[in-house]
């Protein structure tokens, strides 16, 4: 077994990938008007505040009696406080003041949380859960409690406040960092750094570390923030040093003096406010930076489709020419997933073919492999999922090797899909229109208002009385059934050429069964759209479909025409199932006029 060369030269890339993204990531926020404001206003605040004995002569601390509420002039440009100190120094000393202070709160916050949040997530077992208790434990402990306490016992200096502070808010950095490491120990490139030979400190500074440094450079802007309004809080409770010019100090004399000099209050008031608003929103612009540019994990069936095609499969035998009718080809399709240091074939090599207008039934027992094959198509699998195919042709087009936005462009617009649970594909939150009416507008660039019209008359045309209810309902307001009308509306609602139907029937009421597969079978004549339903229900297939495709242990072991395969079925397997369906099966009524099904269902 050749071990790949974890050090040598896919460090090397890896390196420079890693230095084109963070470059990548610096463009991005550079070109965010929002990050560059705030940026600047940080930088402007930090200059002068550095550069405070250049920029005044007078003292911050000294008092002058004689100076008392001295109005503006141009010894003192924002006049003087309380006690005869001139606001601009004040202001400029204190900037010293709160910002070093809240470097301290963050640097105590990560010095305490990374490695603990390292620790607990690579190593996990008992120290993973002393560290959660401890965590939970200093999390349960009201901060601004702590912070009086230390400050009117301990030390009344505002960075060793700050230092508490950190300590008080590591357990946050802890989870952040502990989170970050669960999801990418797993990853098989950490594995492969282990069986190589890397140190466990080594593993963590390479292939750890770069994972929990973007959230927690978003995090670090954000405690900074944090702490700077809580040193304004506890200074403007008096509790501050007397010694140290800071913004929260400010603050309270400015309080003490509001009536005779509302003025003081709006200096200090307005650097807290630029400050923190500054950090919290470079915080989000830097977080849509990252997520922008982050690097989606490379799932294994994308290596499949993006790189030279599988050896597997008969790329040139089964489908060297494909005739015009035929919608969907797929040639030796396998998916594969890692288990237990190897991997589970769940799909063996389907080949299957859906004409146009065609229905086509993927049938076998629980875990056949029937969804897996039917998500393959849809590239919804998950990234440890590996892929691969002979060929996958769609409408006469390749699909493997398809990049991200091109499958989404595929996807609902020409291949649409029907799910088995159309409660849980609602999102709750929204209403039904506005979840349909997104896709249709994207894919078929219209207007609000088209895309409206278009929908309610889908609605109507899946058999909804009431479609205008309907459209501004939310999903807790509609019944199972009619949820699957409104996921069929919205899956036909881009004139798709291939429906993909996953036990569309299985999770509705017996009643409704027969008029959602009649409703299904009457859109695909009318649309002509080829459909491949995913059922174990061999009744289901009788009712709606053309041919079948019969699944077991992840092959397909017999397709024939419905009329063949009830007749006479080749396969020992597809007669086991046939004869384990209809040993306990009612006769079915024919559908041709369902009862329940509304009038314009059946006859639009
Ligand atoms: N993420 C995964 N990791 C590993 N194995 C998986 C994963 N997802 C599915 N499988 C396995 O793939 C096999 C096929 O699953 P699939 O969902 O396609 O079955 P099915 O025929 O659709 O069954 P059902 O009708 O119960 O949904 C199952 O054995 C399942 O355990």
């Amino acid at each position: 077994m050749t071990i790949p060369p974890i050090d040598g030269t896919v460090t090397a890339t890896a390196a420079s990938g890693e230095t084109a993204k963070r470059r990548h990531i610096v463009v991005r926020l550079l070109q965010d008007p929002v990050a560059i404001c705030c940026i600047f206003v940080l930088l402007l605040l930090t200059a002068a505040s550095v550069l405070a004995p250049f920029l005044t002569d007078q003292d911050p601390i000294k008092s002058s009696l004689a100076e008392t509420l001295a109005p503006m002039s141009q010894q003192h440009p924002l006049g003087a406080d309380g006690v005869g100190r001139d606001v601009v120094a004040r202001l400029l000393y204190g900037g010293q003041t709160s910002l070093a202070a809240a470097c301290v709160a963050v640097l105590v916050a990560f010095a305490v949380g990374v490695p603990a949040g390292l620790f607990g997530g690579y190593y996990r077992g008992r120290a993973d859960a002393i560290l959660a208790w401890a965590s939970n434990f200093i999390m349960a402990v009201p901060a601004i409690i702590i912070l009086l306490v230390v400050m009117a016992a301990v030390s009344q200096s505002t960075y060793v406040a700050m230092a508490v502070l950190g300590l008080i808010v590591s357990p946050s950095v802890y989870r952040l960092v502990r989170a970050s490491v669960v999801s990418v120990r797993e990853e098989l490139f950490v594995d492969a750094a282990k069986v190589s030979g890397l140190s466990d400190a080594r593993i963590m500074r390479r292939h750890i570390l770069p994972v929990v440094q973007a959230p927690s450079i978003i995090q670090a802007a954000q405690i900074f923030g944090v702490s700077i309004g809580i040193q304004a809080g506890i200074a403007f409770l008096g509790l501050g040093s007397p010694t140290e010019a800071s913004w929260g100090a400010m603050l309270n004399d400015a309080f003490a003096n509001i009536y005779s000099a509302p003025l003081l209050l709006l200096w200090p008031a307005l650097i807290i406010c630029m400050t923190t608003a500054s950090l919290a929103l470079l915080a989000n612009s830097l977080r849509d930076s990252l997520s922008g540019s982050r690097r989606r994990p490379t799932r294994h069936s994308d290596r499949v489709r993006d790189g030279a095609p599988s050896s597997e499969g008969s790329a040139a035998g089964d489908f060297a020419e494909v005739a015009d009718d035929v919608l969907l080809a797929v040639d030796h399709l396998k998916v594969d997933y890692p288990v237990d240091g190897g991997r589970r074939t769940v799909v063996d090599g389907v080949s299957l073919t859906v004409r146009r207008g065609q229905v086509l039934g993927l049938v076998g027992e629980s875990g056949s492999g029937k969804s897996q094959t039917a998500f393959s198509l849809l590239g919804l699998l998950p990234p440890e999922a590996r892929v691969s195919a002979g060929r996958l042709l769609f409408d006469g087009a390749e699909m493997k090797g398809l990049g991200r936005s091109a499958m989404n462009r595929l996807r609902g617009k020409r291949i649409a899909y029907v799910p088995q649970e159309p409660m849980s594909n609602l999102d709750p939150s929204f209403t039904i229109g506005s979840q349909l009416a997104e896709p249709v507008r994207q894919h078929m660039k219209v207007s609000a208002k088209e895309a409206k019209a278009l929908l309610l008359g889908l609605l109507e045309r899946v058999g909804i009385n009431d479609p205008a209810r309907v459209y501004s309902s939310y999903p807790h307001q509609i019944s199972g059934g009619m949820a699957q009308r409104v996921l069929i509306a919205g899956a036909i609602s881009c004139d798709p050429h291939l429906l993909i139907a996953d036990e569309p029937t299985t999770a509705l009421d017996v009643t409704v069964q027969a008029e959602i597969l009649d409703l299904i079978r009457s859109l695909q004549a009318e649309r002509n759209m080829g459909v491949i339903l995913v059922t174990h229900d061999f009744g289901v297939v009788a009712d709606i479909c053309d041919r079948v495709a019969v699944m077991h242990t992840g092959k397909i072991v017999e397709t024939a025409s419905v009329k063949e395969l009830f007749s006479t079925p080749h396969h020992e397997y597809t007669r086991m199932l046939l004869s384990s369906t209809l040993e306990d099966a009612k006769p079915r009524s024919p559908l041709k006029s369902t009862p329940k099904l509304p009038k314009r269902a059946q006859t639009a």
